[in-house]
């Protein structure tokens, strides 16, 4: 591909992703009725508050933090970082994409990982 095939313009074709005025891409925001399609993919996910959201339960604190380590690992591999709410043994998390203000396709793929922690 010619280095014009990288411009800008032609990156906000792609469909899952907007590119700002400075050419850098971030990911789309989801309808409700793309979201409502891959749900049934996401076992235990629900949207709450227009977030992804589920509650783990674990034995002990130790259990679900080793599980909230394994979650900061791929978060930060994927750049993309949830909301994480810890209380002993319980772990609640709400996927989002701040910089769209809804649900992308990261939020997707990040629930898709930790469903197999
Ligand atoms: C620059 C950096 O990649 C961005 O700020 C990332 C970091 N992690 C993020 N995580 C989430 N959940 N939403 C974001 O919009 C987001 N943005």
């Amino acid at each position: 591909a010619s280095a014009h095939s990288f411009a800008p313009s032609r990156l906000s074709q792609n469909p899952n992703f907007l590119a700002k005025a400075d050419g850098e891409l971030i990911p789309r925001k989801l309808s409700d009725a793309e979201i409502k399609q891959v749900l049934p993919q996401l076992t235990g996910w629900s949207v709450v508050h227009g977030k992804l959201h589920r509650s783990f339960k674990f034995a002990d604190f130790i259990q679900a933090f080793g599980f909230l380590t394994k979650v900061a690992i791929a978060a930060e591999k994927l750049g993309h970082h949830p909301e994480i709410y810890n209380v002993y043994n319980l772990v609640t998390l709400d996927l989002t994409t701040h910089d769209v203000g809804g649900i992308s396709r990261l939020d997707i793929e990040l629930a898709k990982q930790i469903n197999g922690f």
